[in-house]
């Protein structure tokens, strides 16, 4: 069954320039790239207060729910591990407190949007991160080819056709 999972987004202006926080991953799935902070949603738990906990457990920031944009949703397709399939629900967010700390799982840095780190991350993130970040909303569908790295295809819907598709049941 293909996983939850979620992300969040977080940005800040520095020294005038729009930043987003990102972290090289330490350990499990996706282990020396740089990824979104998130993670697996529990069984029980809904994905906004998952996203509050993973983004305190891996950079010890603190966000509220209601400061939460939602901003859409990627669909990470392995057809030759389909045990790694997941659906992401992508969150930004630009209020938070505290200090982005390393922790066990994932070393946070602040990267310049317009300098995103992208040969480091997955190679996906290059069809929707910055999409996302731009402002862009709606849903990815990423599949990756059997090296389980490289993109097949990559579709986005954007949110009102995705919502006919969900009313119509197909
Ligand atoms: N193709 C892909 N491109 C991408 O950019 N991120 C991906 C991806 N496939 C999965 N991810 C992300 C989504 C999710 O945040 C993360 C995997 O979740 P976790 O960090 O929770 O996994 P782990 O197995 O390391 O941790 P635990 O849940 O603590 O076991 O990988």
């Amino acid at each position: 069954m293909t996983k939850s999972v979620t992300l969040c987004f977080l940005l800040r202006t520095h020294n005038g320039h729009p930043e987003v926080l990102l972290g090289l991953k330490k350990t499990g799935f996706g282990a020396g790239k740089v990824v979104g902070i998130g993670g697996h949603v529990e069984p029980g738990e809904s994905v906004v207060a998952a996203i509050c906990r993973e983004v305190a457990e891996e950079s010890s920031l603190t966000i509220e729910a209601m400061d939460l944009i939602p901003a859409g949703s990627v669909e990470f397709v392995f057809p030759a591990k389909p045990a790694w399939d997941m659906f992401t629900t992508v969150f930004l967010c630009n209020r938070f407190g505290g200090v982005a700390t390393e922790s066990s799982e994932i070393a946070p840095r602040w990267y310049r949007v317009d300098q995103l780190p992208l040969t480091q991350m997955w190679a996906d993130a290059s069809h929707w991160l910055p999409a996302f970040l731009a402002g862009e909303r709606g849903h990815w569908r990423v599949v990756l080819n059997d090296d389980d790295e490289t993109v097949a295809t990559s579709t986005h819907t954007p949110p009102r056709e995705r919502r006919l598709v969900e009313e119509s049941g197909s």
